[in-house]
């Protein structure tokens, strides 16, 4: 079996859960937020420092990296992992968000889905079977099926096709899979805002006995309110003994109360693509260090932080680089947010060791200024 879920501990309070995942290239805590390396990078950090800070796990695109380099060139170097020089575990999506995202001139049919390069505008077409061969020629640990991620809102009768197309492209998958002892297959949870299309997804899903399940046609534009809705009732029909996945959900109080409704796993290009602009995640909220308020301010990006950037350059400095455009501002302001959010996980994990995870949100919220009107 590629990948084993081990339900350590719930929540007393929450329907929050501790747990580990193992795959073959090693095993990591859950909850877990997964820094994402679209382009087989995680932008700016070197293999080295990921392990540095804490990471266990990354991301990458089966779209991005189909287009740029082929997965020849990456299967020909051995697959990803020896590509990128990661031995940690990692997780490709199956390029069917950025399909619908990325591309114009879609056409979707039973088999798959016609749309053009987004950079040669070349047309091309992408299947159950490619997105399969695809993440197999790469080599992830953990591959995501090929869904449709609607957007949103959509109308019901659209969903309801969309949810049903997905659900007969995720049996495609399990048959297309190659690798199913090296790559663990996990399904995507469809259904919109409609829980008895929620329901449904989930269902047919779970009927594949695949080893793990991800909430997806989330964190696209939705209301938080609404989010965390659809989790509260989703993420209870999935097994409790399989890792679950939030597709694209990273900030800090969208992570802690994914975790509260029973989420395992989380990814989102907020903490890197926010500090390729200069803004940091402070435990006192956010904070833009490219502001002159900054100019002669010494201390570091958060007191409260021990990171590489925290414990050897001051804001003053950093705002400096990042004025200037100087690479090395970005390596420290990237390598500052994704710590935050590692560190943060941790500190969920230990709340929910210590059954006091809801008295942290509300100390959390509280210092980071989500409670304000
Ligand atoms: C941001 N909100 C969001 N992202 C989402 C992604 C892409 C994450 C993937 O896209 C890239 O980051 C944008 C990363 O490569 C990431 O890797 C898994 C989704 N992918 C699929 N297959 N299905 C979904 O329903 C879905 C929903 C999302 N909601």
């Amino acid at each position: 079996m590629a990948i084993k879920y081990e339900l350590i501990k719930e929540d007393k309070q929450t329907g929050a859960r501790l747990g580990r995942v193992t795959t073959p290239h090693g095993s990591f805590e859950t909850p877990v937020f997964m820094p994402v390396g679209t382009l087989a990078t995680v932008k700016t950090m070197s293999p080295e420092e990921l392990k540095e800070m804490g990471a266990n796990i990354i991301l990458s695109n089966t779209y991005h990296l189909w287009l740029r380099p082929g997965e020849d060139i990456i299967k020909e170097a051995g697959g990803l992992h020896s590509f990128m020089n990661w031995d940690g575990s990692i997780l490709t999506d199956s390029g069917g968000f950025q399909v619908f995202s990325l591309s114009d001139m879609r056409d979707i049919t039973e088999e798959g889905v016609h749309f053009r390069n987004h950079l040669s505008g070349e047309k091309l077409f992408l299947s159950p079977e490619k997105a399969m061969e695809i993440q197999n020629a790469l080599g992830s640990d953990i591959m995501m099926a090929f869904d449709e991620c609607p957007p949103y809102p959509a109308e019901y009768d659209y969903m309801k096709a969309s949810v049903e197309r997905t659900s007969r492209w995720a049996e495609k998958c399990l048959r297309a899979h190659k690798r199913p002892d090296e790559q663990g297959l996990f399904g995507i949870v469809q259904g919109g805002e409609y829980e008895d299309l929620r329901r449904q997804s989930a269902k047919d899903l779970v009927s594949l006995d695949l080893p793990g399940y991800a909430i997806g046609g989330l964190s696209v534009g939705e209301p938080k309110h609404v989010m965390n809705e659809v989790l509260s009732y989703t993420a209870p029909l999935l097994p409790k003994n399989k890792p679950r996945y939030l597709m694209g959900v990273g900030s800090p109080d969208s992570l802690i109360d994914g975790v509260i409704r029973g989420v395992d796993m989380f990814d989102c290009v907020l903490p890197t693509r926010i500090a390729r602009n200069g803004t940091c995640m402070t435990s006192n909220g956010r904070l833009v260090v490219r502001n002159a308020k900054f100019a002669r301010d010494f201390s570091p990006i958060d007191e409260h932080c021990d990171c590489y950037t925290c414990r050897n350059y001051s804001r003053a400095y950093i705002r400096h680089l990042v004025k200037t455009n100087e690479t090395f501002g970005f390596r420290l302001t990237t390598y500052h947010n994704l710590y935050f959010l590692v560190k943060l996980m941790g500190q969920v994990r230990q709340a929910i060791k210590d059954d006091c995870l809801g008295d942290f949100r509300e100390q959390f919220f509280e210092q980071y200024g989500f409670n304000k009107p």
